[in-house]
């Protein structure tokens, strides 16, 4: 099959490169001219682990090109729309301007019996306008939505094996949508990937709801975590507890810093935004809820920070382990780490930052901050190490060898993920988001 992806990000590289790993024709197409020049050379723009492999083989074969010229997509059967949709500016609210743009764009060279596949995540009701607008531009192309649910460091394995696949059909499917879509598809549907044809309007809202439930999931443990803290109680024990119920399930219920990156926050913000606009703002309030416990966390890690430093934050020397969003990526779109790497310097603090990718996006969004490619460099002398982001690399830290480095042994887990009695055990004082104090030096709750 001969397939457009108009915009290369994270999910549209990733989603053309798998479509050629398929076997199909595909050419992406940006308006990011570097971008699509390292494309091109068969290079990632952003760091996802099996990505440079695919585009490598695909390249070579042949199956995949990188344009910035729209007319590309001229004699393609399937156009996936893969544009940022990011929230707008002092707005809850989506940004659908690149959408719009991307569709104006690919109306000249489409023709009949072309299908039009939305990926981005949008507002429902978009499609419906977008549908429309196809059929008034009389080319005789239709129009499917087929959201994605890839994660970030996992997009490659999430597209060629997703958990399921949704498409959006307009009424009858007089275009016979789904059997293209079902070609398309043929190697991951072969594999017994369950499928849910359904109506514009329920699958834009299926993307949003998964995203609006997997946030819920986090702020759910972190409000527990709030609990715990006062109480002296250890989250992540109680985590497991409950996570052993099948009902529940232990997965997403991480407690720490809270979610971010590029999709989770500005996705339930926009979800919030519509069901204003709707009439229906009733329904998603817990929303709000969620958001509020979300960014509370960044401000609970930097006054535990404060705490641990004996109150003042002025000069101190803070290590900062991990800028990006989620490990395996250097996204650092609405990251938590970022954010509260940034707040303690702006407290004062002389905060020096590491991370194994996110470093140069990182420089890019807070250029003020110091950054370092080398981890002995962050730790050294530190009066505080935090570890913000759970990269394997940090989890491979031996506490011992590093103790010997930093000025005071005191390490501060916002994810939770280290080992609290090794790192104990090694003479740090180990302090987590919504595990009870134990000071190693004291041997005792504090
Ligand atoms: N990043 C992720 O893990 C996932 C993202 N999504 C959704 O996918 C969409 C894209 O997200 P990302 O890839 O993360 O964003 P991104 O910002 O990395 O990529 C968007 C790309 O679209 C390009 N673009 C903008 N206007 C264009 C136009 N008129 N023509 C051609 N290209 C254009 C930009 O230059 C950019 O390269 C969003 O709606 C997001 O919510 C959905 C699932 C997963
Ligand atoms: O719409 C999207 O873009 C994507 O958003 C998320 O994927 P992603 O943002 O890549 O990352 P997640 O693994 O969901 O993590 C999101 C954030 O939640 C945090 N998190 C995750 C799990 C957890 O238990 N606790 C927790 O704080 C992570 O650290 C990260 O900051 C969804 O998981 C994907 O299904 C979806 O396609």
């Amino acid at each position: 099959m001969r397939i457009t992806v108009i915009g290369c990000g994270y999910l549209g590289a990733v989603h053309a490169a798998s479509m050629a790993e398929l076997g199909h024709d595909v050419v992406g197409i940006d308006i990011d001219e570097a971008k699509i020049a390292m494309l091109a050379s068969g290079r990632a723009p952003f760091y996802e682990p099996g990505l440079p492999e695919l585009l490598e083989r695909s390249l070579a074969g042949g199956r995949l090109r990188f344009t910035t010229d729209m007319s590309a997509a001229r004699g393609n059967r399937i156009h996936f729309v893969a544009v940022g949709t990011p929230q707008k500016p002092r707005e809850n609210a989506a940004d659908l301007r690149f959408v719009d743009a991307a569709i104006d764009a690919l109306v000249p060279w489409l023709e009949a019996g072309d299908l039009v596949v939305g990926k981005s995540t949008v507002p429902v009701g978009t499609a419906r306008g977008i549908a429309d607008r196809l059929a008034e531009s009389e080319t005789g192309a239709s129009l499917a939505w087929n959201p994605e649910f890839l994660r970030e460091g996992l997009a490659v394995k999430d597209t060629l094996h997703p958990d399921r696949l949704v498409y959006g059909v307009p009424d009858g499917d007089p275009a016979g949508a789904r059997q293209l879509l079902d070609e398309v598809y043929a190697a991951t549907l072969s594999e017994g990937t369950p499928l849910v044809v359904t109506d514009y309007e329920t699958a834009e809202l299926v993307k949003v709801s998964a995203n609006a439930f997997l946030a819920t999931k986090i702020s759910f443990i972190n409000a527990m975590a709030e609990v715990c803290e006062v109480v002296g109680a250890d989250v992540t024990q109680l985590a497991d507890a409950i996570g052993y119920d099948a009902r529940i399930g232990r997965r997403f219920l991480n407690a720490g810093l809270g979610f971010g990156g590029g999709c989770l926050p500005k996705d339930i913000r926009a979800f919030m935004a519509r069901a204003g606009e709707l009439g229906a703002d009733q329904a998603l309030t817990f929303l709000r809820e969620v958001d509020r416990i979300n960014m509370r966390r960044r401000e609970r890690a930097v006054d535990l920070v404060r705490e641990v430093l004996d109150g003042s934050l002025l000069g101190r020397r803070i290590a900062v382990l991990g800028l990006a969003f989620k490990p395996d990526s250097d996204d650092v779109r609405d990251s938590p780490a970022l954010n509260v790497a940034a707040m303690l310097s702006l407290q004062g603090a002389a905060v020096i930052c590491h991370d194994p990718k996110a470093v140069p996006n990182s420089r890019k969004r807070f250029p003020e901050l110091s950054y370092t490619e080398s981890l002995d460099e962050a730790v050294a002398d530190a009066d505080v190490v935090l570890v913000l982001t759970e990269w394997g690399d940090y989890l491979e830290i031996d506490p011992e060898v590093l103790a010997r480095k930093v000025a005071n042994p005191i390490v501060v887990d916002g994810r939770n993920c280290l080992d609290a009695e090794a790192w104990r055990a090694a003479g740090w004082r180990y302090r987590a988001l919504g595990r009870r104090r134990m000071d190693a030096r004291v041997g005792a709750l504090v």
